[in-house]
């Protein structure tokens, strides 16, 4: 799968792990940084990967921070975006299952370096569930549509 990936500060060292953990499970990993402690802000940084998975460029994003809180709400900003923060491995199927989110956010504070992994490949690995959460996903994009005509 081609994988867009980034993090602030908080995420990056748990981003390298990740990356490497992503490329030797056979993934395309384009690293849109950050690379050091150095402090950088995260919606920039939420933009570029959501907008390459918006416009195809890659087919999934995956972002990092302290919490993941901010990211979260800075990813679902991006028309097309469904977000969803995971903490665990329950969460992520719902996430993926119900919501088909297309980018998962992780908390690098929160989490083990082995529960990411974890919760990375549970992620790639559950479909969507379709059904009764299609029609939910529809009427989120509606709102999306509609918030947007408003604004
Ligand atoms: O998780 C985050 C946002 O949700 C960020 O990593 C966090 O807010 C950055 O804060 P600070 O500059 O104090 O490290």
């Amino acid at each position: 799968m081609r994988i867009t990936i980034a993090a602030d500060h908080n995420g990056h060292a748990l981003k390298a792990r990740l990356t490497a953990w992503l490329t030797a499970h056979g993934h395309t990993v384009d690293d849109r940084g950050s690379h050091s402690e150095e402090t950088v802000d995260y919606p920039p940084l939420c933009a570029e990967v959501c907008r390459q998975v918006v416009d195809g460029t890659a087919e999934r994003g995956i972002v990092l921070g302290g919490s993941g809180l901010g990211e979260t709400i800075a990813c679902n900003k991006v028309r097309g975006i469904r977000a969803g923060l995971c903490h665990d491995l329950w969460s992520t199927r719902i996430s993926r299952g119900n919501n088909d989110s297309n980018v998962l956010v992780l908390a690098a504070k929160v989490l083990s370096p082995e529960l990411a992994e974890e919760i990375v490949e549970t992620w790639l690995s559950t479909p969507f569930n379709g059904g009764v959460h299609a029609r939910r996903l529809e009427q989120i994009a509606a709102l999306e549509r509609e918030e947007g005509r408003q604004r």
